[in-house]
């Protein structure tokens, strides 16, 4: 290996150990498709309420256009969301898929893990893209934009459209502000590559908040593991001198739980833990 790519990898290991979030400069790449994906959603939340209601999500369902919804009931958090599973959205998601698959393959080289392995588990994953809408507040402090939270995902591509900041991250107890960085992805370390690096690696926890004079909108897109893989720590990683830190279950279940629980940090990571203290 050359000595760039082994420093791009070493500043790479630190950001996931660190941080579990970085900016990733996409150089160009599906900027004339974001331009498309960006006026399309403004077009969207723009539109009267009862015209975007008509695609609340059906009961049972999580796909649809909505506020953040905690057992049953409206959350405070001051944002209009729209997730989907993407079956749409193709040209950007195959674009976004390349990237997180390189990305998933730097991670498995700074662990050791062979390729082969990573691509088993994460290539033709499952995906799902949130779009996020704020808007502003006159008087921001009084509302959270999204409550912290860390991803249920194995990574997450963030696109902050127009770059209004609101993201947060925290580290060492403390909440940094997200800088905005133009003509860069953020990269959210999440749960899942968490137990998978055995707790190498940490979901980055973070939050958003609003503004008071300019709307924000966000498009998250979530990259998990196949659906036919087992979420857990990586066989190659796990040895009698680092026993796993995580048990291992099912996608369908892990999937199942973490949406059943709140919107909150390692919230079904945390469940998985062995020898919790
Ligand atoms: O709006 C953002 O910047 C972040 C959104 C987010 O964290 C999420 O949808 O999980
Ligand atoms: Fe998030």
């Amino acid at each position: 290996m050359d000595d760039k790519k082994v420093s791009e990898l070493e500043k790479l290991q630190s950001a996931c150990r660190d941080w579990g979030i970085f900016h990733l400069t996409n150089h160009g790449v599906c900027s004339s498709l974001m331009k498309k994906l960006d006026g399309a959603i403004e077009n969207f939340y723009g539109l009267p309420v009862d015209e975007k209601m008509k695609f609340a999500p059906q009961p049972g369902n999580s796909q649809g256009y909505g506020q953040v919804v905690v057992g049953g009931e409206v959350n405070s958090d001051y944002v209009e969301r729209f997730y989907m599973i993407t079956e749409s959205l193709e040209a950007y998601m195959e674009e976004l898929e390349k990237l997180a698959i390189a990305l998933l393959g730097c991670l498995a080289e700074t662990l050791k893990i062979d390729r082969e392995v990573m691509l088993k588990m994460y290539e033709k994953g499952m995906q799902s893209v949130r779009m996020n809408y704020y808007p502003p507040y006159p008087k921001p402090e009084l509302v959270t934009g999204l409550t912290a939270h860390s991803d249920g995902s194995a990574i997450t591509i963030l696109h902050q459209v127009d770059g209004v900041d609101g993201l947060q991250v925290k580290q060492d107890g403390v909440w940094i502000p997200v800088q905005f960085l133009p003509n860069a992805f953020v990269v959210n370390i999440g749960d899942i590559v968490e137990i998978w690096s055995n707790g190498v690696y940490k979901s980055a926890e973070h939050k958003v908040t609003v503004n008071e004079n300019k709307r924000r909108i966000s498009i998250g897109v979530f990259f998990n593991q196949k659906v036919e893989a087992e979420i857990g720590p990586a066989d190659s990683l796990i040895n009698s001198e680092n026993p796993a830190l995580f048990t291992t279950v099912t996608s369908d279940k892990y999937l199942k739980e973490f949406f059943s629980r709140k919107l909150a940090v390692n919230t079904y990571l945390e469940h998985m833990r062995i020898n919790k203290s």
